[in-house]
């Protein structure tokens, strides 16, 4: 019998990626599509619009769909084997949500080999854009969410997180208030990861713990949604979003469309898909004591933990690879884009030079401090440039090599103060797991290096969500429940 493969797909903020591994975890495949550019005519910016009020964020949701067509028919281009795939999981960028329109199950069942995905979909969504986790546009939900919870740190205790703004609930809220008929006519509310695996199951997917616990809405302990929350955010909703499961379920096998247009195997199983970075802690193996730190297009901090204590910074999320223990995370969203700006500015749109910037600069920069937050900030929320010499006097610019080093010493101080407020300690012991693209650059992981005074590690691959799919999808397999798949 030929060697399996199993595929990790990863639906994040910039691109669709794939990684395929072999029976020994070996990496045998790898293949991604970038929205901006190459699908141009949806005018996205690092995949997303950004609204005219600058707190509404979205994404076409048929992008993402065609996004797949073409990574698909790249594959097959490249000769290869779909018949040899046992089983695929997949991620997505979190919080993000996609509204199915009544009927969409039926179009889903009845998917024609004959057509791309994307001609077929065309109708099945009752929203066209959909919100990302870049939006910031909901405080007045959270705060009413808040309040129907008694108070923050309540909500904290239950779902894991006080409200946030890119937060699902407070955005299905937003969407229940400002446009009712396109709720009304909602038959499923997917997050990204699910919205995704139900394009590869051909049916509608439950939620899984872990990425439902990014939405203000899931009971971490009791793993059930939450019904106080679904009262405070929508009518109809526990309907909407269908059932939660643990995340390496197995949801059934794949959709016969993919077995009659790319030949993939009858047998080949779609296992729970999960938050992109649930699924980069599954793909960085972490150990105790060990930190990862997500270069991606956001920053992301995390760590696996036993016992939650939620507070009111940071995240608890359900543990993608043992559903009874938790992870917790720290999200920074003036990341990769911001560093872009920066470099654009600072050292002439090229990565070299911003590295030579840091080469040249010394470690501490002199005394002089600089924080950048072009878009709101989520941890802590604020927005603006902040730059202070060695004397703390507030400066409007530094010279250009000393931005640089400002910028990223910035983004990791700021890491490791707020990971030490949740509890972290560094100790001797202390490794950092380093992943996303910007992992990619040795001097920026110096510098996060000497602020954690750690080493840092990287994997091979910085696709850390995709390899930590194509595992969990050999996890599931091995030990993952068989979901019934329901009949709707
Ligand atoms: N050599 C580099 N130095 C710094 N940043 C880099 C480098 N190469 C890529 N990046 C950053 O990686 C980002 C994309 O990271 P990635 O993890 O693929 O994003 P996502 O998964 O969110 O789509 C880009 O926005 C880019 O700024
Ligand atoms: O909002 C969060 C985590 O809470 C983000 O980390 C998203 O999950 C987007 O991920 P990337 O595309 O940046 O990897």
């Amino acid at each position: 019998m030929a060697e399996g493969a199993y595929l990790g797909w990863d639906f994040s903020t910039q691109q669709v990626k794939v990684i395929a591994v072999d029976e020994k975890l070996n990496v045998t495949y790898e293949e991604s599509i970038n929205f901006d550019k190459e699908l141009p005519e949806y005018g996205t910016q690092g995949g997303a619009h950004v609204h005219s009020d600058k707190l509404t964020v979205t994404s076409p949701v048929l992008m993402w769909v065609k996004a797949l067509d073409i990574i698909l028919e790249k594959m097959k281009s490249s000769g290869f084997n779909f018949s040899r795939v046992r089983a695929l999981s997949g991620a997505g960028q979190q919080h993000g949500s996609v509204y199915w329109k009544r009927g969409a199950c039926q179009t889903l069942r009845n998917l024609s080999p004959d057509l791309p995905l994307h001609q077929q979909l065309k109708s099945s969504f009752s929203l066209s854009d959909c919100p990302i986790w870049m939006d910031s546009s909901t405080t007045v939900e959270c705060r009413n969410l808040e309040k129907a919870v008694k108070g923050a740190q309540n909500l904290s205790d239950i779902t894991g997180s006080r409200a946030y703004e890119r937060f699902t609930g407070n955005q299905i809220a937003k969407i229940f208030k400002e446009n009712p008929d396109a709720y009304s006519q909602t038959e499923r509310i997917a997050l990204v990861s699910s919205f995704a695996a139900s394009l590869f199951l051909g049916s509608y997917t439950p939620i899984d713990y872990s990425d439902g616990s990014g939405m203000n809405l899931f009971h971490i302990r009791k793993k059930s949604w939450s019904q106080p929350c679904l009262d405070a955010c929508a009518p109809e909703l526990e309907e909407k979003l269908g059932p939660a499961v643990p995340s390496s379920s197995v949801l059934g096998p794949i959709s016969s469309y993919y077995v009659q247009r790319y030949g993939f195997n009858s047998e080949c199983k779609v296992i729970a898909f999960t938050g992109d970075n649930p699924a980069s802690l599954a793909g960085m193996r972490l150990e105790e004591d060990d930190i990862a730190v997500s270069l991606g297009t956001s920053d992301t901090l995390f760590l696996w933990i036993k016992e939650p204590t939620p507070a009111l910074e940071g995240h608890i999320f359900c543990n993608p690879v043992n559903s009874q223990e938790y992870m917790a995370l720290l999200c920074y969203k003036n990341g990769s884009l911001m560093r872009e700006k920066v470099r654009d500015e600072s050292a002439s749109g090229s990565w070299d030079e911003f590295s030579t910037a840091l080469q040249s600069t010394e470690i501490g920069n002199c005394g002089n401090l600089g924080f950048y937050f072009d878009v709101m900030e989520i941890t802590p929320e604020t927005t603006g440039r902040h730059r202070f010499n060695a004397d703390n006097q507030k400066v409007l610019n530094f010279p250009r090599k000393m931005e640089i080093r400002a910028l990223i010493e910035g983004q990791f101080m700021a890491k490791r103060i707020h990971a030490e407020k949740l509890g972290y300690r560094v100790v001797p012991s202390t490794k950092i797991l380093a992943t996303g693209g910007a992992s990619h650059n040795k001097d920026i992981l110096q510098v996060l290096s000497d602020v954690f005074n750690a080493p840092v590690y990287t994997i091979e691959t910085a696709n850390s969500a995709c390899l930590g799919c194509a595992y969990r999808a050999i996890h599931g397999l091995a030990v993952g429940e068989m979901f019934p798949l329901l009949i709707s």
